[in-house]
């Protein structure tokens, strides 16, 4: 009969604790070492590129199993879980040493994108942010948590607002019901870590329960979250889910805090990717540009600004005073932000002190920091600006916390809090004592040694140690006699007897010891000083917040100083005026030798709502209707622009659509997710909204697509909003709108043609311009010259022949006209060569060079014969 499979007892525990965490890989600490084991070994092995063995399981199947040393757990944890993967840490729970038998073993965190806390999985710029999504009836709640920084968001909306949230914040891992998988892949899109959740879950009554419990309030009314049924159940979701990763420790969430649509100018994502704010390259985004700040909470704070521009009047003028109120005094600037850069990222070493990841050395940072709050809070108040006098005022330097972190951490404390050497002498009698044991037991002994010989009168008396009993006095025959009483007889030699003394042996158990009990008393003291330091983490996240705003505002101040940028005026009416204005980004990435070209921009609701702007290929078009919504945005930031005067009317939303934009990994056609994005667009618009479009209609025919541009002007302009727009395109028919519209204006952008070359000016300037010279760009890029003749030739043809206007509504008639000329084109002259019609011949080269011997030619005949075939070719 065959034996049945048995599992070693280990296998059986890895199996059990396995079967919780079934999606989980599940690093199982064994010894030195975390080990992997069957499918779970497959994947560890893949990703780590470490080795895939098998081990034996007793009579069972033998397993695969791939390990790595627990040391090198850092690294290789973070490639999992950046690899996408949530890993189950599970520990031995008790001292091996010490127990027979198999030891007892436990997950004690599970790391998932969003739940991350070790430096190596975090960026110090970005928020690691846990999204939760609650899809109620008509409205759907959501939340966002960095555990990293204990920062604890909510809000409620529709799919478009919730889904602009999620862009924005770009959380590292979003979770939601578990019947809801089809639904959010539908209407969030695949680019999102996800994990579903039991339904349960997202309960009215549980979601409160848990928030309550871990504020430890009677309500949510002072988060001001009332009213927020599905933000809540989100935000309950959050905790829930840090429950299930065994992170229990949550001291420094401490509130919970409201975004709300009403305050921020409103961006939809297909803007946020539009002007690149923050990516998708990084080097050329708004935020790379923006971004000088010196502190990491800075960073993070400055990319919220730029995807959260505020609407409230007051507050923008608040920052854009203090900005100005930097550039006046750089020398306060400079120390403050001198103070910023010191302190060290406030907000997440507040944050590692509940979690018990903080080290001593980042203990000691801790300190810094504060010491740098006091400066900071010192300058703050000293100055006549009244927002920073309150930001100030808010610094709370936690003057208890820092002079203890001060006195018990030494100097040099080591990164490892199992290392010793981390308390300071004078705390401690006994671990100064212990210390001076286990560094100086040699002069010990040598003391003892003397006052011992003096007190009995035997100079040659002498303390060794052995392996037996330890360390002894020994004492020649000579002097034996003279031996106290109280001095135990241990051995006797030939010539010598060996004593021991009460003495000596406190001293033996006091050394051996001393390094155990160096490292228990450090420990003990150590975890003291993180209990009280526990009590000042709202304070600290409060000291980061501010110096984060800080940061953010003398960054602003640096930016103005070293680029020229000037002070916006934020106003209540509607026009939008720009002075020299120029684009952020471009301007700072032109080659070396350019300069970029400023531009006036005016718009307003009463004159000039609509702008059409054409122009050829390359000359401006895009850049000028980026730079009027990076600017207005940038002032919403409170930052100050690039231009030499910038009137801003206060916005509530920019909307940039750019046409026939790819979108081949979403599965739709171009032209679909055009007009998607402009429907959007349409259904949204309000008076104070800024509208971009960029080559709206070119996803399609012509025709199609100049009636439908056509259209969407008209309808903008027509809307009782009637909303500022740029308008860029290529269509010069839609410069017939002026025309027909009031408040629509033709401009174009300046180029100068000089022989077949064209030199763009850049300079907007009012009137339409008469068409592309798309072939113009062509040849820039390298085309063939008979290629570019060719389509110069058709060109002709076309335009030749074309009669009077065209205009949507006469469409179908041109249409029909242009597949008539399209039908009557000539065929090309010659052959297509990659020399064209009017130049030299491939033979009549090979013939010229046949008459060449090289090596007989000098240099003047070389050059003369080359200025031959130049002349052929011209
Ligand atoms: N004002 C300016 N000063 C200097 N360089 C500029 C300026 N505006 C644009 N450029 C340069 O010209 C390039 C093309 O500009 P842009 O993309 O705005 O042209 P466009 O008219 O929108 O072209 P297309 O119609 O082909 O989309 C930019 O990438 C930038 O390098």
């Amino acid at each position: 009969m065959a034996k049945s499979a048995t599992e070693t007892p280990l296998m059986q525990q890895h199996n059990s604790i396995k079967a919780k965490y079934p999606d989980a890989i599940l690093l199982f600490r064994v010894g030195d070492f975390y080990e992997t084991f069957g499918q779970d070994a497959v994947i560890a092995s893949q990703v780590l590129g470490i080795t895939l063995t098998k081990r034996n399981n007793g009579n069972a199947a033998s397993a695969e199993l791939a390990g790595f040393p627990h040391h090198a757990m850092d690294t290789y944890l973070h490639k999992l879980v950046k690899a996408g993967y949530r890993v189950a840490i599970c520990d031995q729970l008790e001292d091996p040493k010490a127990t027979k038998g198999i030891v007892k073993r436990g997950v004690t965190e599970l790391v998932t994108p969003g739940v991350a806390t070790s430096d190596k999985l975090l960026e110090h710029n970005s928020n690691n942010f846990l999204a939760a999504l609650h899809f109620a009836d008509h409205i759907t709640g959501i939340a966002f948590l960095d555990i990293s920084t204990g920062e604890f968001f909510v809000a409620e909306g529709d799919k478009e607002y919730t889904d602009k949230l999620l862009q924005s914040l770009q959380p590292a891992e979003v979770i939601f019901q578990r019947n809801k998988q089809k639904f959010f892949k539908e209407n969030y899109g695949v680019s999102f870590f996800t994990y579903s959740l039991d339904e349960w879950i997202f309960a009215d009554v549980y979601a409160n329960e848990i928030l309550l419990k871990h504020f430890g309030t009677h309500s949510l009314k002072g988060f001001g979250t009332d009213g927020l049924t599905a933000g809540i159940i989100a935000a309950g979701a959050i905790l829930h889910y840090l429950k299930d990763t065994e992170h229990p420790n949550l001291q420094h969430i401490t509130s919970l805090q409201r975004i709300t649509k009403e305050e921020h100018l409103w961006m939809d994502r297909f803007t946020i990717r539009n002007l690149e704010l923050v990516g998708p390259n990084e080097n050329s985004c708004l935020y790379k540009i923006l971004n000088n700040t010196v502190s990491p909470m800075g960073a993070r704070l400055m990319k919220r600004w730029l995807l959260m521009p505020l609407k409230d009047i007051n507050k923008i003028n608040e920052r854009l005073q203090t900005v100005a109120y930097f550039i006046k005094d750089v020398t306060l600037k400079n120390e403050i932000t001198k103070s910023i850069k010191q302190a060290g990222d406030v907000e997440r070493l507040a944050a590692k002190v509940p979690l018990k990841k903080i080290n001593p050395r980042e203990v000691l940072q801790v300190a810094k920091g504060l010491q740098q709050t006091k400066i900071i809070k010192a300058f703050c108040e000293a100055s006549n600006n009244e927002y920073l006098k309150r930001l100030g005022n808010s610094l709370n330097p936690c003057d208890y916390i820092l002079q203890k972190i001060i006195t018990e951490i030494n100097e040099n404390p080591p990164a490892a809090a199992n290392k010793g050497g981390l308390i300071a002498t004078g705390i401690h009698a006994e671990l100064d004592e212990l210390r001076a044991i286990a560094s100086g037991g040699k002069n010990y002994l040598l003391e003892l040694q003397q006052k011992e010989a003096q007190a009995t009168g035997i100079s040659s008396l002498k303390i060794s140690f052995n392996n037996v009993f330890g360390y002894y006095l020994e004492v020649t025959n000579l002097h034996k006699n003279k031996v106290p009483e109280t001095w135990i007889r241990k051995q006797t030699l030939a010539s010598a007897e060996r004593y021991i003394t009460p003495e000596l042996k406190v001293y033996e158990e006091k050394i051996v010891g001393a390094e155990d009990k160096i490292f228990e008393i450090e420990t003990q003291l150590f975890q003291a000083l993180l209990h009280e330091l526990q009590d000042f983490i709202a304070p600290m996240q409060v000291n980061a917040h501010v110096m984060a705003i800080i940061d953010c505002l003398t960054c602003f101040a640096n930016n103005a100083l070293q680029y020229q940028y000037h002070q916006p005026t934020l106003h209540d009416g509607f026009e939008l005026s720009l002075k020299e204005s120029r684009h952020p980004v471009i301007e700072r990435n032109i080659p070396v030798g350019e300069v970029y070209i400023t531009n006036d921009i005016l718009l307003d609701n009463a004159q000039q709502q609509l702008i059409i702007l054409t122009g050829p290929n390359m000359s401006g078009k895009s850049a000028i209707l980026r730079q009027t919504a990076l600017i207005t945005l940038m002032a919403h930031m409170g930052s100050f622009v690039p231009a030499t005067s910038a009137k801003i009317p206060l916005t509530d939303k920019i909307f940039t659509r750019v046409g026939a934009s790819d979108n081949i990994a979403g599965g739709e056609s171009t032209f679909m997710v055009e007009m998607n994005e402009t429907a959007s667009i349409i259904n949204n618009l309000t008076d104070r909204s800024l509208i971009l479009l960029d080559e709206i209609g070119r996803g399609t025919s012509t025709y199609d697509g100049i009636s439908i541009a056509w259209s969407i002007a008209e309808y903008i302009h027509q809307s009782i909003h009637a909303p500022k727009t740029l308008f860029a395109t290529h269509y010069h028919e839609l410069n017939e709108l002026e025309n027909k519209f009031e408040r629509i204006k033709n401009y174009h952008i300046t180029n100068k043609e000089i022989g077949n070359k064209i030199i763009f000016l850049r300079k907007l300037a009012p009137g339409g311009s008469t068409h592309s010279f798309g072939i113009h760009v062509a040849r820039m890029a390298g085309m063939p010259p008979a290629l570019i003749e060719r389509a110069n030739e058709i060109l002709l043809q076309l335009e030749r022949k074309n009669e009077g206007e065209v205009t949507p509504e006469k469409g179908v008639a041109a249409t029909a006209d242009i597949s008539n000329k399209v039908k009557a084109l000539t065929m090309p002259k010659m052959q297509l060569n990659i020399f064209d019609a009017h130049s030299i011949t491939f033979e009549e080269i090979r013939t010229i060079l046949a008459t060449v011997d090289i090596n007989r030619l000098t240099p003047v005949e070389a050059l003369l014969k080359l200025q031959e075939i130049k002349e052929k070719v011209n």
